[in-house]
């Protein structure tokens, strides 16, 4: 499978079924350190990135806005003094598709290269 950094999201309408446990399973490994919360009975992926002051977060938070506009899929951010936490899952379907893993490995290669 190529680096999931390195791919664009696709067009999810709602068709395409959740990912299962299984597939979930098999991403995981390709972004170490996010977990797999359930928020209102929905599958997410979550992580939480520290950073030294206010002024590093928000910008961080505004470079992972900037990718999740041009791929068309947006994440819920919760920026803090020192940390952001980031959540992805697809709304349309309410559960986990591919493109929140491209957006989790993408979200960090923004960190490491800040
Ligand atoms: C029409 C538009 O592409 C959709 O509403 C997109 C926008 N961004 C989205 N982001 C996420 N995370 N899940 C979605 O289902 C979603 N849908």
């Amino acid at each position: 499978m190529s680096d999931l950094k390195q791919q664009k999201c696709v067009p999810c309408h709602g068709n395409d079924p959740a990912l299962t446990l299984i597939e979930i399973e098999q991403l995981k490994p390709q972004i170490p350190g996010w977990s797999i919360v359930e928020k209102q009975g929905q599958l997410q992926l979550e992580k939480i990135y520290k950073f030294s002051d206010f002024q590093q977060a928000i910008t961080f938070t505004n470079a992972v806005g900037n990718i999740a506009e041009d791929e068309g899929h947006h994440p819920a951010l919760l920026t803090e003094w020192g940390k952001v936490t980031v959540s992805w899952w697809t709304h349309a379907i309410n559960g986990l598709h591919e493109n929140d893993f491209i957006m989790a490995a993408k979200t960090d290669e923004i960190y490491a290269k800040r």
